[in-house]
């Protein structure tokens, strides 16, 4: 069976690419799981998945070695969403994020909660979903262009204390030239050239991700949704390495 450890070493860091686990039942999403190598790719675990197969699922992919980020995207009152990221740390994932339109007491919170667990998971404020776009945002009510509200919610969660944020690739450039280095750009809205965009607005092809400054890059169904998931996810790694 072909697995995603096959590939050549490269130059491209392997663990930059989080493979969306949107499925419906655990078969499918294992099926891929078991083909996939821990050192070459992390999962992210959803709202969907989660909601179907709970906290046991995520432990189970963390007992086969991967990193798993868990995209529940907490957005609640302060207390609420500081005891949802304890519960997180406590199940040891990776990566954990929050909307960081609930503002800055909400994330300030949550930081301060998790600086108190060993080994907190990386926090990350979901700016503006991938799935907006500008007439998206003046539905509701917040006319204006989605750069410049990415650009004001990445400043509220650096100012936080957060890791980094979850942004389209479309803005990991700005982004980066005036946050720095030293914070985290975790990007849906990847397509690779050709795929359908689906509900996605704002999105980039793998490499123009990376080379926008990306760090993380999250795929879902241009890898879950095709014929050969992991075809598709060794294609998308060749296109980044132009092995
Ligand atoms: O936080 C996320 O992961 C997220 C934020 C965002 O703005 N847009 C976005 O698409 N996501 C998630 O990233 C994944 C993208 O999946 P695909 O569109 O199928 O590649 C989905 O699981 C979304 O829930």
């Amino acid at each position: 069976m072909t697995r995603f450890s096959t590939l050549p070493p490269t130059s491209t860091e392997p663990t930059r690419i989080i493979v969306a686990l949107d499925f419906a039942a655990a078969e499918p999403a294992l099926a891929l799981v078991d083909r996939l190598d821990p050192d070459r790719c992390r999962l992210k675990v959803g709202k969907e998945l989660f909601t179907r197969l709970g906290p046991a699922f995520v432990e189970g992919l963390q007992a086969r070695g991967f990193q798993v980020f868990l995209d529940l995207k907490f957005h609640d009152i302060p207390n609420t969403v500081a005891a949802a990221c304890e519960a997180a740390a406590d199940l040891g994932v990776w990566m954990v994020n929050v909307h960081a339109s609930g503002g800055s007491r909400m994330m300030e919170t949550a930081r301060a909660r998790l600086s108190r667990v060993a080994n907190p998971p990386l926090l990350i404020g979901v700016t503006l979903l991938t799935s907006m776009d500008a007439s998206d945002l003046a539905g509701i009510g917040c006319p204006g262009d989605p750069r410049e509200r990415v650009m004001a919610l990445a400043r509220l969660a650096r100012d936080a204390g957060l890791d980094g944020i979850v942004c389209s690739p479309l803005e990991a450039a700005p982004v980066r030239a005036a946050l720095g280095r030293d914070f985290l750009l975790v990007t849906p809205g990847v397509r690779p050239a050709g795929a359908a965009a689906g509900d996605q607005k704002r999105i980039m092809t793998p490499a123009e991700a990376l080379a926008a400054g990306s760090d993380h890059l999250v795929i879902g169904r241009p890898i879950t949704q095709a014929p050969d998931p992991l075809a598709a996810l060794l294609e998308i790694e060749r296109s980044l390495t132009g092995a």
